[in-house]
């Protein structure tokens, strides 16, 4: 981060951005390169020449640096050593040009000094100029010649590198004429500097490092996102990924890491590139903030202009794409739609940030470093704010700020989906809870029963006894009718706590409705053992029920029968449980019966599966 620092120091501050890394000068750069106060350099008089001696191991060009315009772009080397003395100091802010349709010549003098071993690195770091031409002048000498530029293929270059490089040798004490002839559809941003091979190569690493880091980051949180979206199917995800792409793809463009690793010598990519890149980021930043902030803060008819502006970007990209439309419309596209979603979802933001809701907070907060570094890259573009460090990357510092801010976006929307669908699960089991429980006892019901009652059934045999004992209470209609309802649901309480103190763990008890009860025993082993938990359970019935006011004693009837022996399924279980109950009644009461066919059919019996199926034997 330092080495780049020192690369490009803009004279009037540059010492101050090499001397201090403090937050607060950075601020005060940032606020001058956005109210255009980086100086414009316009001398009056030709430049003197730079002098390139061993002490000073990196120079500077741009105060040196004059310039001839050649609107027709027919002007060849001679005819412009020729015109030496029409060159003119540039009026731009220092090392930006501007967008220009022309081609630009630029005169660098260059003195070296006698100290010096004449070996220099001349570097212009901003890889997406399209065409450079270097020629070397002595005495009026044509020296050397190269082209660089990015549609120039990598192993064609003087030195592989990002940035436009071409080494010079240089003859100690003599003076030369550096003439470089530009020519680019995008913004002729010139950053520059005549270094000695050491301090290039520091340089380029420091740079190469960053863009790694940079680039390194956001295909992180790419794959994350993409990841994300494919496991949890949130759309949010992929209009995320749109948007990081479409940024991604522009800084590899700007700073030259996708020239140099992804689409080496494409010269396809390199022209579309920068164009495609941000309608596929606007057509993201459509997408994403129209559903991160969809609620009733954002009027239906801005989500559907979102939309549409991301369906319309989609089209001026595939437009692109096939060379129907040209980078000047894209551009005026870009410039009109570009900013249309943060202006859209400001009303949306500014409304939740209002009620405390961090969403709204944090896009207000990624929103106002978006408009903040857009501006200073505009201004750079324009020619307006000079280059330097921060200006050159603050583009790509706010994207990748926004990122980051957005992605804790992500994380919140997560997070509230979680919660919905815990809230949404608690519903469903509360609601299940509801439908398979007796409210009044908390036993499961006779829905509840039902399916567990299949099961059991499946696993009987004869090691494996199922018992089904249907229970109904005697005399309870006296107990309501003698001291009230209240008191009558205190009893029904008191038999269930009753009942499940005498079974097992693995029993199931349920209540079916008015005083009746019914339990489930599996894993019995004998015909004996059913009987002896049926007198189990009447016995449990001899001790009075304390209740709050009142002391109730009341008696129980059993009706059971028993898997395999007495029947194989659950209707005809219950149907013999049920009529041996009935059985019981007719008996006395307080009694247990078995239903194993001896019993004949009750008129009582009612039972009937849950799916309505007809129960039509005994
Ligand atoms: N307190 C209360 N009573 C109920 C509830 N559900 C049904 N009942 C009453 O329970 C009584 C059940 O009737 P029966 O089983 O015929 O009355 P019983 O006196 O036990 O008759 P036998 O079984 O022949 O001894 C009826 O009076 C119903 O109104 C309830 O949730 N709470």
């Amino acid at each position: 981060m330092c080495q780049p620092l020192r690369k490009r120091p803009a004279p009037s501050f540059g010492l101050c951005l090499s001397a201090t890394r403090c937050t607060l000068m950075r601020c005060m750069l940032v606020f001058c390169a956005i109210f255009g106060l980086s100086t414009s350099v316009a001398a009056l008089s030709a430049p003197a020449p730079i002098l390139l001696d061993e002490s000073n191991p990196l120079v500077q060009a741009w105060p040196a640096v004059t310039l001839l315009s050649d609107p027709q772009k027919k002007l060849g080397i001679k005819e412009v050593m020729e015109a030496r003395d029409r060159f003119t100091t540039p009026e731009t802010a220092y090392g930006t040009l501007g967008l220009r349709k022309d081609a630009v010549w630029l005169l660098v003098p260059i003195s070296v000094s006698s100290q010096s071993n004449g070996l220099w690195v001349l570097d212009i770091d901003y890889p997406v100029l399209n065409r450079i031409d270097v020629y070397l002048t002595h005495d009026k000498t044509l020296m050397e010649q190269a082209r660089l530029g990015s549609l120039q293929p990598q192993d064609q270059r003087p030195i592989r590198s990002r940035s436009h490089s071409f080494g010079l040798k240089l003859k100690a004490g003599a003076n030369y004429d550096l003439y470089l002839r530009i020519e680019s559809k995008g913004a002729l941003i010139l950053p520059i500097t005549l270094s000695k091979p050491s301090e290039f190569h520091a340089n380029a690493l420091g740079e190469q490092m960053l863009q790694g880091l940079l680039t390194g980051l956001a295909l992180c949180l790419l794959v994350y996102s993409l990841a994300q979206w494919l496991t949890l199917g949130e759309p949010l995800y992929v209009k995320y990924a749109i948007l990081i792409f479409g940024s991604l793809l522009f800084s590899m463009l700007q700073f030259g890491v996708g020239a140099q690793y992804v689409w080496r010598g494409n010269t396809w990519m390199e022209l579309h590139t920068a164009g495609l890149a941000s309608l596929i980021a606007a057509t993201g930043s459509f997408l994403f903030i129209e559903q991160a902030l969809e609620g009733p803060d954002v009027h239906p008819w801005i989500s559907r202009l979102m939309k549409a502006g991301a369906g319309f970007t989609v089209f001026f990209a595939l437009c692109f794409s096939f060379d129907l439309i040209d980078i000047y419309i894209v551009t005026a596209v870009i410039s009109t739609l570009g900013l249309a979603p943060a202006l859209l979802g400001l009303p949306g933001a500014i409304s939740r940030a209002r009620r405390g809701d961090s969403v709204g907070i944090y896009f207000l907060l990624a929103w106002a470093a978006y408009f903040v570094t857009t501006a200073v890259m505009v201004e750079v573009i324009k020619g307006r704010v000079g280059v330097n460090f921060w200006t050159l990357h603050s583009f790509q510092f706010g994207a990748t700020f926004d990122m980051l801010v957005f992605m804790r976006v992500l994380g919140l929307r997560t997070k509230a989906l979680h919660k919905a669908v815990e809230h949404a699960r608690r519903e469903r089991d509360s609601l299940h809870s509801l439908a398979h429980t007796d409210p009044l006892t908390g036993l499961p019901n006779r829905r509840s029963l039902n399916a567990s009652m299949a099961d059991a059934i499946n696993h009987a045999g004869p090691e494996n006894v199922v018992a089904v004992y249907m229970m109904d209470l005697d005399g309870f209609k006296q107990i309501n009718d003698q001291y009230g309802h209240d008191v009558g649901d205190e009893l029904l309480i008191a038999v269930a706590a009753r009942l499940r103190a005498n079974v097992r763990h693995s029993d199931l008890i349920a209540r079916l409705g008015g005083d009746e009860f019914v339990v489930i025993s599996s894993g019995l082993h004998s015909v004996q053992q059913a009987r002896d938990r049926a007198d189990k359970l009447l016995e449990a019935f001899n001790d009075p029920f304390a209740l709050s006011e009142k002391i109730c004693r009341i008696g129980l009837t059993i009706g059971y029968a028993l898997a395999p022996q007495d029947g194989s399924d659950a209707i005809s279980l219950f149907k013999r449980a049920d009529a041996a109950m009935y059985a019981g009644k007719n008996d006395g009461k307080h009694c247990a019966r078995r239903g194993d066919g001896t019993v004949p059919a009750s008129s009582h019996t009612d039972w009937q599966p849950l799916d309505g199926s007809k129960v039509t034997e005994f």
